[in-house]
């Protein structure tokens, strides 16, 4: 997953005073400790340590601490973090309390499964409209939306209070449909195309590419293949699954 980002961040001038300026790699560990803590919370815990949280995460401790500080969280020495506090405290950064509206562009393949996955509703996200150019998808219902022409999207993002766009159409659609969906009034994209967006300054756009993850990965495989080739066999081992990722 990578990131454009484009203007006004959350922390500049102009933003709510209050709120705090984050670094990215915070940013993206918070959506991991709030699923860690909603787990917690479904065991029936209502304290947990830096300790068990980080690794209910997947981090480290003195990581996890330092990111939790910039929300002014710090725990109880003795107790650890209040889990459901916690919960409306991450909730409340990533702007989750508000459930905001998502829109899908391109119900082919990769649109379909998106649309019928039902684990979005209840990480904060509704999928309230699905547009397709082809007229064949058009009309279809799927998990209880029906696809709509592409033609309706700007008028849906208004009615809709749609902020954010999600685009799974080739990437030789995806600039036109990211342009649509400015023009709309949407300012965050998740884009599955594999191409570069060209979007104005406030518009923030992420990429999923599950083909640069591999091809990480498979940079990984190659170096440990070629380590273990070298006199001595392999060295660096223990490099961790976060290390790799990030
Ligand atoms: N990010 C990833 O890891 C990942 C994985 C798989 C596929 N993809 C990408 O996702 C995209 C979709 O893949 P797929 O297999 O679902 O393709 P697909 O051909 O099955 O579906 C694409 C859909 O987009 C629609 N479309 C085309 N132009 C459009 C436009 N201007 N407006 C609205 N809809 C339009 C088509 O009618 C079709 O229904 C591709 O760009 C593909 O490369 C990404």
């Amino acid at each position: 997953m990578s990131q454009q980002r484009h203007g006004n961040t959350p922390g500049n001038a102009g933003a709510v005073p209050a709120f705090p300026d984050l670094p990215e790699a915070t940013i993206a560990r918070l959506p991991e400790y709030l699923r860690a803590l909603h787990n917690l919370a479904e065991a029936g815990s209502d304290t947990i340590s830096s300790e068990g949280l980080a690794a209910a995460a997947g981090v480290n401790s003195a990581k996890l601490r330092k990111d939790l500080s910039h929300l002014g969280s710090y725990g109880t020495r003795g107790v650890g973090y209040d889990v459901t506090l916690l919960i409306d405290q991450i909730e409340y950064i990533l702007g989750l309390d508000q459930r905001r509206a998502v829109a899908l562009v391109g119900v082919g393949n990769l649109g379909h499964a998106l649309a019928g996955y039902d684990g979005f509703a209840s990480r904060g996200f509704r999928i309230v409209a699905l547009f397709d150019a082809d007229l064949e998808q058009v009309g279809k219902a799927i998990n209880g939306l029906t696809v709509r022409h592409v033609g309706e999207l700007r008028r849906s993002v208004v009615e809709d209070g749609i902020t954010i766009g999600v685009i799974s159409t080739p990437p030789s659609a995806a600039q036109g449909v990211a342009d649509d969906l400015v023009a709309a009034g949407v300012t965050s994209i998740l884009n599955f195309a594999p191409c570069v967006l060209s979007v104005p300054a406030g518009v923030d756009v992420r990429k999923v590419d599950l083909a640069i993850e591999l091809q990480i990965l498979s940079f990984h495989e190659h170096r440990k293949a070629s380590l273990t080739a070298l006199p001595g066999g392999l060295v660096g081992e223990g490099e961790n699954q976060e290390a790799v990722g990030s």
